[in-house]
């Protein structure tokens, strides 16, 4: 099976620490995949190297290519990025909702030209699914986290991309709409998109197909989220301070 995302040898450098070792990782067609670990396990790093946004060694290959070579526009119609807490979206808050969500379309826009109908339908039918399509004419400033939050995931939405790479989706999310993300994403992976998103509520994490534990900037666990060798690892990376029961039906990690 080809990896739809792939990092290999992956390292990055933050000031002037190694915060990511020689990372292998590869996610799927139609799975969705949790990263997990400790504060300051390399998470958020690595979902940015693996969306191209930060510089690093090895080589990170997109739908078999890879991602450095490619076109800037090629790639933003394939992955679409959802940033942690709408990070540098400031310069957005002038900015009417509908017109942020439609910022998603650019990469199918030529250059200049109006969006056209593929384009209105794409953003209507993403601001309906975050049910952020009713302050479509208000300004995005005007609005609460948790409510900028659905806007924000909307946009990436409205990319209609292979792949979505979410940095802390839920946070700011009241249950309910944490619950009509976790149905997006299914919906999404019907669809045969995949999806990799950090999560801190490991309860949400669990609910994914696959997960990556991560501690000290490596993957020490990637496997199915049903799998006791998984929870295993989740217990393991937060020194056995949760454990992992089945409730109901549901992989639920309580704190001890
Ligand atoms: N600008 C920076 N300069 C130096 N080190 C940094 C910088 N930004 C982050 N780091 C360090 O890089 C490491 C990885 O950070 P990262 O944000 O990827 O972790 P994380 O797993 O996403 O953490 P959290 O769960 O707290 O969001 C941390 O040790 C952090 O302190």
């Amino acid at each position: 099976m080809t990896a739809v995302l792939e990092g290999r040898a992956i390292t990055a450098r933050l000031g002037h620490a190694e915060v990511l070792h020689a990372i292998n990782v590869s996610f799927f067609e139609g799975r969705w995949t949790s990263i997990v670990g400790p504060n300051g396990a390399g998470k958020s790093t690595l979902l940015k190297v693996l969306a191209g946004l930060l510089p690093h060694g090895g080589e990170v290959r997109l739908l078999g290519e890879p991602l450095a070579a490619m076109p800037g526009r090629a790639r933003a119609r394939r992955l679409s990025w959802l940033g942690q807490g709408g990070a540098g979206e400031g310069s957005a808050d002038d900015l009417m909702v509908y017109d942020v969500a439609m910022l998603g379309r650019l990469p199918h826009q030529r250059w200049l030209a109006a969006p056209n109908d593929a384009d209105r339908a794409a953003v209507e039918r993403a601001l309906r699914s975050t049910q952020a399509w009713e302050w479509r004419d208000r300004p995005l400033g005007q609005l609460s986290g948790g409510e900028r939050q659905r806007v924000l995931l909307a946009r990436a939405l409205a990319v209609e991309a292979d792949v979505l790479l979410m940095d802390e989706p839920l946070a700011n999310l009241d249950p309910p709409h944490q619950a009509d993300w976790m149905q997006t994403v299914r919906e999404l992976i019907a669809q045969g998109r995949t999806v990799v998103s950090v999560l801190h509520e490991l309860n949400a994490a669990l609910v994914a197909d696959d997960m990556v534990v991560m501690a000290q900037g490596r993957v020490l666990h990637h496997g199915a989220c049903n799998d006791g060798a998984t929870h295993r690892a989740l217990e393991d990376v937060f020194d056995r301070r949760v454990v992992v029961h089945q409730i109901e039906g549901h992989w639920l990690a309580v704190p001890r």
